[in-house]
């Protein structure tokens, strides 16, 4: 069910952990067509793949009478967990607010930045084999305090042709403007070109299953995207000191999240590899997700054994995980050695779900090894820098040679002149 390795220092790390390359062409080929197809026709298209993979609508328009009526719905104990969430999850991004700045424009130059928010985001929300309020809040939170105006959510709906009342009241909570339902490739679409019901955005953020990561990376460049946030995945660290129990828990509360999700464990310890090895077949029972855990530790479920925790964090270096948990005696001992994650969780005490839902920190992560090179979606995600310039003719006259030299030595005339007639009246 889950492979063990053996790890020594002539094991490539490809052969490791080769992510699961399942099916990825067929999905590409037809993602792309998901697109093409919106792009040409637009909600006809909508309507079609969410007959196709989802039910049949006769609307993709939530109202917000229906946003209203499911937050009525909800039962009072879990709206007070949404709102201590969303709660957390305000204060750690709030941290995260940049300010404009400016010198001080004593010597006749003023330089500064300044922020706007962007303008339009579309958010995505999964809800093909789960409901994932949680998501909700971590994407519209960062939006919202960033200042998008305008916050437009899409989900996949339900049998019965709705989206989940969780969803629909964690977005009323963040503060979402509009919602559609509406899920997968074709949904990330409708919001790269625009449709007769679905507005354009100029920024798509919020995690998916395969084929909406897939759209979101072709569409990158027509609109702007946070990340490729894909399949979850979780890499544990342990040594002797890991409580199998535990450890086993949270690699399958990743697993069951898709069956291309990844979970690992590199460990120091024969006993703890042993150990959690039998209590993964012991709590997958339990599960009520039990086939997609399964199938999840089949395709992309490690157990990697290493001489020492050096060599254990170069192998999670190596991978980028979504999550990283440091099971050790001292976590914080080799929290900076780690240099490629996308969330780091210290100690024993610290599960991953604790981060999912309430710490406060953004649960949307790179994944599929991107943490080499994106960042935890944040409220930087939701904002755009403009640099300001300004110089009085008598700054300007101090560097005007040092321009002209320079535009000259790249052939770009005019770009010389145009300094040189603010002072030559155009002559040379
Ligand atoms: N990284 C994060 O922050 C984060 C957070 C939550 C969830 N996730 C991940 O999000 C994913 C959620 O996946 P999901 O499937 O439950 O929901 P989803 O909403 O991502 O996908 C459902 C959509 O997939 C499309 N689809 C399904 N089968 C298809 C097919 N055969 N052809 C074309 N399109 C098809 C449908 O349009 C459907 O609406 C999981 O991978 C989970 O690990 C990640
Ligand atoms: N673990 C997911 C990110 O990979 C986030 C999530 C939402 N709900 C439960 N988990
Ligand atoms: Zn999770």
């Amino acid at each position: 069910m889950i492979k063990t390795i053996r790890y020594n220092k002539n094991t490539a790390l490809d052969e490791i952990f080769p992510r699961s390359q399942f099916e990825y062409e067929d999905i590409n080929k037809k993602v792309r067509e998901i697109i093409e197809d919106v792009k040409a026709n637009g909600d006809k298209a909508l309507y079609k793949y969410s007959e196709m993979f989802d039910v049949k609508l006769e609307s993709l328009t939530v109202s917000s009478e229906e946003i209203e009526e499911a937050y009525d719905r909800i039962d009072e104990e879990f709206k007070e967990v949404l709102l201590a969430a969303a709660g957390n999850i305000r204060k750690f991004h709030e941290k995260q607010v940049r300010n404009n700045f400016f010198t001080n424009g004593k010597d006749g130059v003023l330089l500064g930045q300044i922020i706007n928010p962007i303008e339009k985001a579309g958010i995505y929300i999964p809800g093909g084999t789960a409901s994932y309020p949680s998501t909700v809040l971590m994407n519209v939170i960062p939006a919202k305090i960033a200042g998008v105006e305008e916050i437009i959510l899409v989900s996949p709906p339900n049998k019965e042709g709705s989206i989940e009342d969780s969803i629909l009241a964690a977005a009323k909570i963040a503060g979402a403007d509009r919602i559609f339902k509406i899920g997968g490739a074709q949904s990330i679409a409708a919001l790269s070109y625009g449709t007769e019901t679905i507005p354009k955005v100029y920024k798509i953020t919020g995690p998916g299953n395969i084929y909406v990561a897939m759209a979101k990376k072709m569409v990158y460049g027509e609109v702007d995207i946070d990340m490729v946030a894909g399949p979850s995945e979780i890499l544990v660290i342990a040594d002797e000191n890991a409580v199998p129990e535990n450890v086993a828990a949270d690699l399958l509360s990743q697993a069951e999240h898709d069956r291309l999700a990844a979970s690992v464990l590199v460990t120091t310890s024969e006993e703890i590899a042993e150990k959690v090895k039998n209590e993964l077949v012991k709590q997958l029972e339990r599960l009520p997700r039990e086939e997609t855990a399964k199938e999840s530790l089949k395709n992309n479920g490690r157990i990697i054994i290493t001489e020492t925790i050096d060599e254990a964090v170069k192998i999670s270096n190596e991978i980028a995980p979504e999550h990283l948990e440091l099971c050790v005696n001292d976590p914080f001992s080799i929290l900076g050695k780690i240099k490629n994650a996308g969330s780091i969780f210290l100690g024993n005490n610290t599960p991953e779900a604790l981060g999912d839902y309430f710490a406060g920190p953004n649960h949307t992560l790179p994944t599929s090894g991107t943490a080499k090179f994106s960042s935890p979606l944040s409220v930087d995600d939701f904002i755009k820098k403009s640099s300001v310039i300004y110089y009085t003719k008598e700054a300007l006259e101090k560097v005007k040679d040092k321009i002209i030299c320079f535009a000259e030595k790249e052939g770009l005339n005019a770009h010389a002149e145009s300094v040189r007639i603010r002072f030559e009246g155009g002559k040379k």
